[in-house]
């Protein structure tokens, strides 16, 4: 091999070696809050070992003095002794087997908490490149593999050194020669255990990382299985989950293969070390150098080689797929948040709502700028409506009320303080957000109701319900608030899960709100609740819309219109009308189809309810009373 190319690999291998050892170190350093039990589980492995060490020095006594001198009672006491030793190294063995499981099973408890809880602090552009499944399976196979990489891979790591350590020592006390050929196998081991090492370890990262893409197919497809089944795609999903599937499970076979060839390896070596002692231990007892049982003593410590090095392979599997777990669990855990509360950030308190946004640009993740120079002074309890196309940047506008995301020029500023010194959790505690896309947990109306405001009472829950037109259709379930909705609310119809979602934003009574309004198209009835609901919760409070419905974009103080990230028109909507502009002509485009068919039905309902109730009344007065009514509505 070229002198260049040795030093690449040379290099590489101190890389690997470097990398490898910082994980073990931090693996390692879970263990400090548990370190006394840890502690007390490594001097059980001393002990065990010491204990079973013993023996061979007993039955070398036994040999060489208790029997050829005839000494019965030494016999005695000797057998007793053997007996006593195995009776201690049993108990030490159980100790330590138990305390290893025990502080495994308290570090991964630990680790769970740590990144979960890690997890719900990064911020939004964390979970915008991130997979579920990806996650799901760090907290769960990785976290696994580090539980098992500490009684399987570390301690019998530790049994080994130690058993190697006191074994080579006491050889060395009893005849150099037979202790060289004995631990003739060290060098073997050592080489053969840096080869496995390195090339167990990007297998087992390729398994872990194949399961973690496993689990984002089974989580998408199970939580899309609407789409699955509406496409009929069930074909293509199990085929997709099968490839998948096959490549995770030759990944597996693939360590497998690898760590049963060198398991039968190492067991040959160690044969070929015991036939070697005897052999050469039985020609210096024939001529006399050596004691029968001297002999005996070292083919015994030879045999206690023998289980660490038969679970060598083991061992070396398991320590590399920890390592590999850990990498993966700490490249979560070193991930900071874009988003964090300055060091001397304050609490935000009895707000009034006073919202600017000044010269503000943002980009997700410093990629293409999707917000340019936003100004927007809304006063305490103003509405700002905010209209556009589709994808020109009104979602992302709103995402930075709350620091969803931080703003990547400018500011943004609550009662004239900026968002970036104040606590994220007072401020999120301040603003109310009613989302596109609605999510409610799996869990009873009730609960998701009360969801942002710890101990909601019964009472609370019930008045925002009612605020939120969302009351009576409760009691007409058979369950009422009890009523389980279902994962992500699947047994509730789109208004009734927006409905529900604004009475969980009216709980939390917020002095700003941001409503992301544009929700699909729905029946008159419900458009007519929601409405109601909106305008019940907007009462009040600075309110910043996303609105597609009329009534919004009609009565809100201020209306922004949005196109490729710019404020391109602002004002009333009387105002806008009159510039005869962009606002114009999307309300031509978007809003006055909506006004006719609004004007008409509610034309018709009123008709239809007029003559249902006043047939009673003279045909003049009727009419009156007719168009005075519906000059009303209409207004
Ligand atoms: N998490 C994200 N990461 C990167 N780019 C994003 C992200 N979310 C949105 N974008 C991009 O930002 C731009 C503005 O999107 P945004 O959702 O703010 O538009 P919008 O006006 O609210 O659209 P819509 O009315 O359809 O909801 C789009 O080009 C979109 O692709």
């Amino acid at each position: 091999m070229p002198l260049e190319r040795q030093q690449k690999l040379l290099s590489s291998y101190v890389e690997s070696f470097k990398f490898n050892w910082r994980i073990l170190t931090r693996i390692v350093g879970l263990l400090r809050p548990h370190w006394f039990w840890s502690v007390v589980t490594i001097l059980c492995v001393a002990l065990a070992t010491g204990a079973s060490l013993v023996v061979p020095q007993l039955l070398q006594w036994v040999i060489d003095v208790g029997v050829r001198n005839g000494d019965f009672t030494g016999l005695l006491i000797a057998a007793a002794a053997i007996l006593g030793a195995s009776a201690l190294r049993g108990l030490f063995a159980y100790g330590q087997g138990y305390l290893s499981q025990s502080v495994s099973q308290d570090v991964s408890y630990d680790l769970r908490n740590k990144m979960y809880d890690h997890l719900q602090n990064l911020s939004f552009a964390f979970h915008d490149d991130s997979e579920t499944g990806q996650l799901m399976s760090r907290m769960t196979v990785d976290i696994e593999g580090i539980r098992n990489f500490l009684p399987f891979g570390l301690m019998r790591a530790c049994l080994a050194i130690v058993t190697f350590v006191a074994v080579a020592g006491l050889l060395f006390s009893l005849d150099w020669v037979l202790a060289l050929v004995t631990l003739i196998c060290v060098p073997f081991l050592a080489v053969f255990t840096s080869q496995v090492a390195v090339r167990i370890r990007p297998i087992w990262l390729a398994v872990q990382n194949e399961n973690g893409v496993l689990s984002t197919v089974m989580q998408e497809s199970l939580s899309g299985v609407r789409v699955v089944k509406a496409f009929a795609r069930e074909e293509f999903e199990m085929d997709k989950f099968d490839k998948q599937n096959q490549l995770l499970r030759d990944y597996s076979l693939k360590a497998m293969r690898f760590m049963a060839w060198n398991q039968p390896l190492l067991v040959f070596v160690l044969n070929i070390v015991t036939v070697l002692v005897l052999w050469v231990g039985g020609v210096a007892v024939i001529q006399h150098h050596l004691s029968l049982g001297t002999l005996v003593a070292v083919t015994q410590y030879a045999l206690l080689l023998a289980t660490p090095v038969r679970t060598f392979g083991f061992m070396v599997n398991w320590f590399m797929r920890g390592l590999a777990a850990g990498e993966r669990i700490f490249n979560v855990l070193d991930t900071t948040s874009t988003v964090v509360d300055a060091p001397n950030a304050k609490e935000l308190k009895n707000i009034e709502g006073h919202v600017q946004f000044e010269h503000v640009d943002f980009a997700y993740n410093r990629g293409r700028q999707i917000l340019h120079d936003i100004n927007i002074d809304a006063q305490p309890g103003q509405v700002v409506a905010l209209l556009g196309v589709t994808g020109s940047g009104k979602s992302s506008l709103l995402h930075l009320l709350p620091r969803f995301y931080d703003v990547t020029g400018g500011s943004l500023k609550v009662d004239g303080i900026d968002v970036r010194d104040v606590t994220q959790v007072s401020l999120r505690r301040n603003i109310g957000l009613v989302l596109q896309d609605v999510f409610l947990f799996n869990a009873t109306i009730r609960d998701n109701i009360g969801y942002g405001v710890r101990g909601a009472t019964d009472e609370q829950i019930y008045n925002a319900a009612k605020v939120a037109r969302i009351h009576e259709f409760i009691m007409t379930l058979p369950d009422g608030y009890d009523t389980w909705v279902g994962e992500r609310g699947v047994t509730l119809s789109g208004g009734q899960k927006q409905r529900i979602a604004i009475a969980r934003t009216l709980l939390l009574d917020p002095r700003i709100l941001v409503l992301d309004d544009s929700t699909s198209s729905v029946d008159m009835e419900t458009e007519y609740l929601i409405q109601q609901a909106l305008e019940a919760v907007m009462k009040g409070r600075t309110s910043f819309v996303v609105a597609s419905r009329l009534r919004t974009v009609k009565n809100a103080d201020q209306i922004m219109v949005i196109e490729e990230g710019q404020i391109v028109e602002r004002g009333t909507h009387d105002s806008l009308i009159k510039e005869n502009g962009r606002y114009a002509r999307l309300y031509d485009l978007q809003l006055r189809e909506q006004e006719e068919f609004e004007a008409r039905a509610l034309a018709d309902q009123v008709e239809e309810e007029l003559r249902k109730n006043r047939k009673d009344v003279d045909t003049t007065d009727y009419m009156e009373i007719e168009n005075a009514e519906k000059r009303e509505v209409m207004r």
